[in-house]
């Protein structure tokens, strides 16, 4: 799969991590960074890490930060994004499953790099169910997302 990945300062060590396990399971990576231990805000990250999945030029996106709580919050605010919190194996594969997700948040201060690598493989090797109350449910996040794009146009 096609992987974009990105970290704040927070997220940096377990990133390193991640972009070996994602390298070593044959996923093509783009790493948006940051790189280094300088501050950075988790916005911009997942911003710039989620663009390419919105768009259609990557398959998924691998959140790192302090909690994975900021990036979770930052990435289900950009359309077409549903991001999970990826801190146990179970909700990384049944977020794909039943939910569509294609991105997930890690917290570096909460998981080591064994579960990180857990997470990883049950998330990128689920694929969404796609039945009729699964298919009907994801409808309803996009047109919940439709809805609130029409109302900023509204209000403009
Ligand atoms: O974990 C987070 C909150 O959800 C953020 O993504 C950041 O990693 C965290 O807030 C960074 O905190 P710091 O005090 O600037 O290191």
């Amino acid at each position: 799969m096609r992987i974009a990945l990105g970290n704040d300062h927070a997220g940096l060590a377990l990133k390193d991590h991640v972009r070996k396990v994602l390298e070593e399971l044959g996923h093509e990576v783009t790493d948006f960074g940051t790189h280094d231990d300088q501050p950075v805000d988790f916005p911009d990250i997942t911003r710039a890490t989620c663009e390419p999945v919105r768009t259609g030029r990557a398959d998924r996106a691998v959140l790192v930060c302090g909690t994975g709580v900021g990036a979770v919050i930052a990435a289900n605010k950009i359309p077409g994004i549903r991001c999970v919190l990826g801190h146990d194996t179970y909700s990384a594969h049944q977020g794909v499953e039943h939910d569509d997700t294609n991105a997930i948040a890690m917290g570096a201060w909460l998981i080591g790099p064994a579960l990180a690598r857990e997470a990883l493989v049950a998330f990128l090797g689920a694929r969404f169910d796609n039945d009729e109350a699964t298919a009907r449910r994801v409808a309803k996040l996009h047109e919940m997302e439709r809805d609130a794009a029409a109302e900023l146009t509204r209000s403009a």
